[in-house]
């Protein structure tokens, strides 16, 4: 295929991945080289600027009103969104397994870079091209998304299916999907699978079992249809992270890692804390929260226009789906609060390369990586 560059994927030299952060721009006239480059530093005046690009679209902020509707309505417009892109976008994971091991720590590394490679081969022709930038879902294809739809209040048959099901495994919690594992991850805000399916392909641990949701019921339909989903070692459930009535179908303590990508930045920031507190008490005592997502004037922040601020630094897209873009500090007082170490807290500043355009595109993200202490003090 033409090649795309997934959200921030590391540079590859010599046919061997690398992590992120190691093509390093020494000679800015080599812009035009590669395609991306690590660890970029901003001058003074290029912080200054993207600060006051962040100034001028946060002046207008959306009415109150139409503030409520994204809010209530939020996994309708994520439903819009799947319904028209469906799962074809971002398919390339390969970076998933260098920077997060912990997904498949029984691996032997020489076995995951044969999958790994062979996974690149089949990268998917409808994939962008990879100038196009690395958003995990591009500002494009949320734009294309917001057009002549209508949402659907009825209920999928599948999430009455899956409601039915937690429910019932409320009551039965010795006996929730993946009891007999040893090894659990659940990701949350999974959208179509593009990280769940390559665990499971990846991972070949028979005591592994994967949990996946997420609160568009049209993204969980897509993952339980995909021929690639196998129950006996995965479940997948209509969840809303902010939801606090709604128990996860599975025991406090029970789950080894919780996957964050790109999710927690979808929703509204006074809800993040009690979200993210509900989710360490998932994890078993040295378990691990990992996320990437967002960072604070990613170009993505400083492209959008005034009138789609909602609240400092979280803004609506023209398809109603939303976004936050972090510090290092608030992630890591999010993840401290809810009683967890900090392992990793990396910001990773990429520039991105348009050689065609000659465009340079300035990228953002965080990752991290939190683990519950051994002995625990993460509340009931
Ligand atoms: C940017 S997409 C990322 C999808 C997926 N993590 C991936 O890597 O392809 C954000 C996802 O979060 C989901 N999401 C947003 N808010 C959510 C919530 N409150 N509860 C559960 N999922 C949510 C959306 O439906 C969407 O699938």
């Amino acid at each position: 295929m033409a090649g795309f560059c997934p959200e921030g994927a590391p540079a590859e030299a010599g046919g061997k991945r690398q992590q992120f952060g190691s093509r390093l721009l020494s000679d800015p006239m080599r812009v035009f080289h590669h395609n991306a480059w690590d660890n970029v530093e901003w001058s003074e005046e290029q912080a200054a600027a993207a600060e006051r690009k962040v100034r001028e679209n946060s002046t207008q902020r959306v009415y109150p009103e139409k503030q409520v509707d994204y809010e209530i309505n939020a996994h309708k417009y994520w439903n819009d969104f799947y319904q028209i892109h469906e799962n074809r976008f971002f398919k390339d994971r390969h970076w998933l397994f260098t920077e997060f091991p912990e997904l498949a720590p029984s691996q032997n590394q020489n076995h995951l870079m044969d999958l790994l490679s062979e996974s690149k081969q089949n990268e998917l022709p409808e994939c962008r091209n990879k100038e196009d930038g690395p958003d995990l879902i591009t500002e494009e294809q949320h734009k294309y998304s917001s057009d002549g739809l209508e949402h659907k209040t009825q209920t999928l048959p599948v999430e009455e299916n899956v409601t039915q099901k937690l429910s019932h495994l409320e009551i039965c919690t010795d006996e929730f999907p993946g009891s007999l594992a040893t090894y659990r991850i659940l990701e949350v805000g999974c959208g179509v699978g593009n990280t769940v399916f390559p665990i499971l392909q990846t991972n070949n641990d028979p005591r592994l079992f994967v949990y996946c949701c997420d609160f568009s019921s049209t993204a969980i339909q897509l993952v339980q249809t995909n021929s690639a989903y196998d129950s006996s070692r995965c479940f997948a459930f209509v969840h809303d992270l902010c939801d606090e009535d709604k128990p996860y179908p599975i025991p406090r303590d029970s789950l080894d890692i919780i996957i964050l990508i790109f999710v927690l930045s979808a929703i509204v920031p006074d809800k993040m804390q009690k979200a993210i507190n509900r989710l360490s008490r998932l994890l078993k005592p040295g378990g691990m929260m990992l996320l990437r997502d967002y960072g604070r004037h990613d170009m993505a922040q400083l492209r959008f226009k005034k009138g789609q601020c909602l609240s400092e630094n979280f803004y609506v897209r023209g398809d109603g789906t939303r976004v936050y873009f972090f510090t290092q500090d608030e992630l890591d007082t999010l993840f401290t609060t809810a009683g967890l170490e900090k392992v990793q807290n990396l910001v990773d500043r990429r520039l991105q390369v348009n050689r065609g355009k000659q465009l340079t595109m300035y990228r953002v993200w965080i990752q991290c990586k939190y683990r519950k202490p051994l002995l625990s003090n993460t509340g009931s």
